[in-house]
């Protein structure tokens, strides 16, 4: 939780900006003593988030998606009406059948494809998309998007046009092969892929991370290594940054956000060889208001942010409102988490805008 949150401050002046409560698309909410710890940093400016299913064992049945989902509602604070939305984890076993199960549920709202090896516990990805292509003819019938980590994993691409490589060698097929298949490119990291996803905007989306707003390449490094900085896809040079804030800015409805805030445990980001992902949950909507501030859009945040999600995912807008103040706080150097501690996005330094719940 934010405790240094200073009271509202009511003073003419202070540049305000009143939302639609905004989503989350893009998700990690873990399980145990990590989801007790990071569930109200999302629960308290974010209605509902898509929650990705890479635990361990990964959520592939409707049924672990359904204990899941009870388990993040029990774990809530209980002011709360935090709706987590569903997904599945797509193997090569996965059956057909569980795609039908999955429409029918109503709580499933996607299924989450992970090339086997390209990102954490992704082991029980997909090695070949062929294998899945039954499934994703079901999906593409019931109208269930696909979402993609949309990297290749192949050792002989250099890590930082795996997620060109994708388009190219698994995107573009597969969009070919199955014309009706709903598809979200998940936290895209390039100008290409800005430029693919704008061109394909009936049925392709895109989710855009704060972290790939903010932060260029050089963020890894800055006066030594920084593992709070590494994710995946990791961090692309200066010119992709300028084009994933022209994308996320522009307002057209193919991109959303989705802050793929993926906590790990202090230890084992500050590791020889540390996990990818950052968490970005505790400053997440007042940071992406930041982005939104810089490049004099903040006019275009609420379509980004409460108004694109819903619509590509067929769900209505929250009727709810949050404020966003101009008005800086610190975050701390770490959180709180059960025997070890997180470190958050923007960890010691200061965050430029508040977000208050709307009295209406
Ligand atoms: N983005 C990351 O760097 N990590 C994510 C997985 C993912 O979204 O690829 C995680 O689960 O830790
Ligand atoms: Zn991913
Ligand atoms: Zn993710």
């Amino acid at each position: 939780m934010i405790a240094s949150v200073p009271p509202a401050d009511e003073s003419a002046g202070t540049e305000q900006l009143r939302l639609i409560r905004p989503d989350d698309w893009h998700l990690h909410l873990r399980d145990n003593e990590l989801l007790a710890a990071v569930l109200p940093a999302t629960a308290r400016c974010f209605a509902r988030a898509i929650v990705m299913p890479n635990l361990k064992p990964p959520v592939t049945t409707v049924a672990a998606a359904a204990a899941y989902r009870e388990w993040i509602l029990a774990a809530l604070p209980a002011s709360s009406d935090f709706q987590p939305l569903m997904t599945l984890y797509l193997t090569e076993a996965t059956p057909v059948g569980e795609i039908e199960a999955a429409v029918h549920s109503g709580f499933v709202h996607g299924i989450k494809y992970y090339p086997a090896g390209a990102t954490t516990n992704s082991e029980n990805g997909v090695r070949d998309i062929r294998r899945v292509y039954p499934v994703l003819a079901a999906m593409e019938k019931h109208g269930l998007p696909l979402l993609l980590h949309g990297e290749v994993t192949d050792p002989e691409v250099d890590i930082f046009d795996r997620e060109a490589v994708f388009i190219e060698r698994i995107l573009t097929p597969v969009l070919a092969d199955f014309p009706g298949l709903k598809v979200v490119l998940e936290h895209i990291t390039t100008a290409e892929a800005a430029d693919f996803v704008r061109g394909h905007s009936q049925r392709l989306a895109a989710t855009i991370t704060v972290h790939h707003l903010l932060h260029n390449r050089n963020a890894l490094f800055q006066g030594g290594i920084r593992p709070h900085h590494y994710c995946l896809p990791v961090l692309k040079r200066e010119r992709h940054r300028q084009a994933l804030v022209a994308a996320a800015t522009s307002g057209a409805p193919e991109f959303f956000l989705g802050t793929d805030s993926a906590p790990h445990p202090r230890g084992q980001k500050e590791s020889a060889c540390g996990c990818a992902g950052i968490y970005s949950a505790p400053a997440a909507i007042e940071l992406y208001a930041e982005v939104f501030a810089a490049a004099n859009a903040l006019d275009r945040l609420e379509a980004f942010a409460s108004r694109n999600g819903p619509r590509f995912y067929g769900l209505p807008e929250n009727t709810d409102h949050i404020r966003l103040v101009r008005r800086p706080w610190t975050m701390p150097e770490s959180l709180n988490l059960a025997g070890d501690r997180l470190v958050p996005l923007r960890a010691g330094e200061s965050v430029a805008w508040s977000c208050l719940p709307d009295p209406d």
